[in-house]
C-alpha cells in the first residue's frame, strides 16, 4: 500500500462489524482488536491490528476498543412533510386504531408549506438520523399528490440523498375522493413521467384503504417504464396482496410484512425481494409485529427502518429499532446488526454501503460500548459516539 499522508488510520476498534464473512468471524464478518484505513472517501484497508501495513496511514485515530460497525442504512423513510399528528398518536394509544386517515392532514400541511420549511424538516430530520449513526437514508414523497407537490418533494429530498423515492400512490386525495382510478390515471400519465427524473424508485401503498393490487401494479408499471425501479408498502395493516405484487415485479423490497401468509413468506424466499421490516411503525400504532423469525428461518433477507413520518413512526433511531427487533420480533442482535446495515443496503440494491471492506464507502459509526450488543442490550441510550460520513468525522 502507497503511503498516504491525507488517508486515516482508525486502530484499537475493540469489536468491528464488517458485514462481509470472508474478513472475520460469523455473518457479520466480526474482527476483534482491529483497525481500518479510509481516505479520499473509501474504505482502503482492513484487518487485525497487527497487521498493519507499514505507513498505512498520515493520522491515527485511536478507537480505545470502542465497537465500529458500517453506518446504518434507513431504507425507508418519508421526510418531505409539514406539521404534525401528535394528538393522532395520543388518540391511538388511548385505543383508536390506525386507518391511514390521518394522511390527509399531513397532505394539506404539506401543500401548505414553502418549500423552505419542506427543506427544513428534511435537513432536520436528516441531522437527528446522522446522530443516531444513520449515514444512507430513502426519502419518499407522498404527502404533495399533485404533480406539483410530488415533484417539488422529490426536488427537495434529492438534495440530501440520492435514494429518492416517488410515492404518489400514497392514498386518494381528497380531491379525487371516490375516483381512485382517475387518480391512478393522473399518477401513471402526468406524475409519473414529470418526477421520475428526481427519483430513483416508485413506490405504492398496497392496501385496504389505500390502493388495491391491479392500481398498484399499473402504478409500478408506469414507474418502471420510465426507469425507476419498484418497491412496496404492503400487508401492514392486514393481510393483502403486497408480498405477491412485489415478488411479481421483482421489487427490491417489500416494507411493512406485518401479516403475512406462509405463501407470502415462501414466495419472498425464493425471491430477489427483501423484506422490509419496521418495528418503529408497529410500536407506535400499537400493531403487532411482523413474524421474523419466520422470514428469517426461511432465507428471506430482512432489513430493518424507520419508516420516519409524522403518522405512524415519527422517530428516526436505528438503534431503537435494532433493540425493538430483538426483545419484539426475536431477531438475535446479529440478525438485527445486520438488517439495519447490510440488510438495509440490500433494500436499496447497494454494494457500497453496509459493509467495511476495501473499496466501500467510508461510513462508519463507533459506539460508546466494546460491543454491538450493546444496541440492543442498552435501548435507549446514545451510543452513538462518532460518525465517519465518506471518511469524515461529522
Ligand atoms: N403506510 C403508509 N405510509 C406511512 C404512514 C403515513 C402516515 O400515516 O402519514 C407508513 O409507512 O407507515
Ligand atoms: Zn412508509
Amino acid at each position: 500500500m502507497s503511503h498516504r499522508r491525507d488517508w486515516t488510520l482508525l486502530d484499537n476498534i475493540g469489536c468491528l462489524v464488517t458485514n462481509d464473512p470472508e474478513l472475520g468471524r460469523g455473518p457479520l464478518g466480526l474482527l476483534v482488536d482491529a483497525a481500518v484505513v479510509v481516505g479520499e472517501g473509501l474504505v482502503r484497508w482492513v484487518g487485525p491490528s497487527t497487521r498493519i501495513p507499514e505507513g498505512a496511514a498520515g493520522t491515527r485515530h485511536d478507537l480505545q476498543g470502542r465497537a465500529v460497525l458500517p453506518g446504518f442504512v434507513d431504507s425507508h423513510a418519508h421526510l418531505v412533510f409539514a406539521g404534525e399528528r401528535a394528538e393522532e398518536f395520543a388518540a391511538r394509544m388511548a385505543g383508536a386504531p390506525y386507518t391511514g386517515g390521518g394522511i390527509a392532514t399531513t397532505i394539506a400541511a404539506t401543500r401548505a408549506a414553502t418549500d423552505r420549511a419542506l427543506a427544513a424538516t428534511v435537513s432536520r430530520l436528516v441531522a437527528e438520523g446522522w446522530r443516531s449513526g444513520t449515514t444512507t437514508v430513502e426519502c419518499k414523497s407522498g404527502y404533495g399528490q399533485s404533480v406539483a407537490d410530488e415533484l417539488r418533494s422529490l426536488q427537495i429530498a434529492e438534495v440530501y440523498t440520492p435514494e429518492t423515492t416517488l410515492l404518489a400512490a400514497h392514498v386518494v386525495p381528497p380531491e379525487f375522493a371516490g375516483r381512485p382510478d382517475d387518480y391512478v390515471r393522473l399518477v401513471c400519465e402526468e406524475m409519473v413521467p414529470a418526477c421520475a427524473p428526481h427519483a430513483r424508485w416508485i413506490d405504492v401503498f398496497c392496501e385496504r384503504g389505500a390502493f388495491d393490487a391491479d392500481q398498484c401494479r399499473a402504478v409500478l408499471q408506469a414507474g418502471m417504464a420510465h426507469g425507476l425501479t419498484p418497491r412496496v408498502h404492503g400487508n401492514q395493516l392486514g393481510p393483502g396482496p403486497g408480498v405477491q405484487l412485489a415478488v411479481e415485479l421483482g421489487a427490491a423490497s417489500v416494507d411493512h410484512v406485518t401479516y403475512t401468509t406462509a405463501a407470502d413468506v415462501a414466495a419472498l424466499a425464493a425471491s430477489g425481494t427483501v423484506a422490509t421490516l419496521l418495528p418503529g411503525a408497529d410500536f407506535c400504532t400499537r400493531n403487532r409485529y411482523p413474524d421474523a423469525r419466520a422470514l428469517l428461518d426461511a432465507g428471506v433477507t430482512v432489513a430493518l427502518a424507520t419508516d420516519c413520518n409524522p403518522g405512524t413512526s415519527y422517530l428516526t433511531s436505528m438503534p431503537f429499532c435494532v433493540a425493538l427487533a430483538v426483545r419484539e420480533m426475536h431477531m438475535s442482535p446479529e440478525e438485527a446488526v445486520g438488517a439495519a446495515t447490510a440488510g438495509g443496503a440490500a433494500a436499496l440494491r447497494r454494494t457500497d454501503v453496509g459493509v467495511v471492506r476495501e473499496g466501500a464507502r467510508a461510513d462508519l459509526i463507533a459506539l460508546d460500548a466494546p460491543s454491538y450488543l450493546h444496541l440492543a442490550y442498552r435501548p435507549g441510550v446514545q451510543l452513538i459516539r462518532e460518525v465517519w460520513q465518506e471518511g469524515m468525522l461529522m
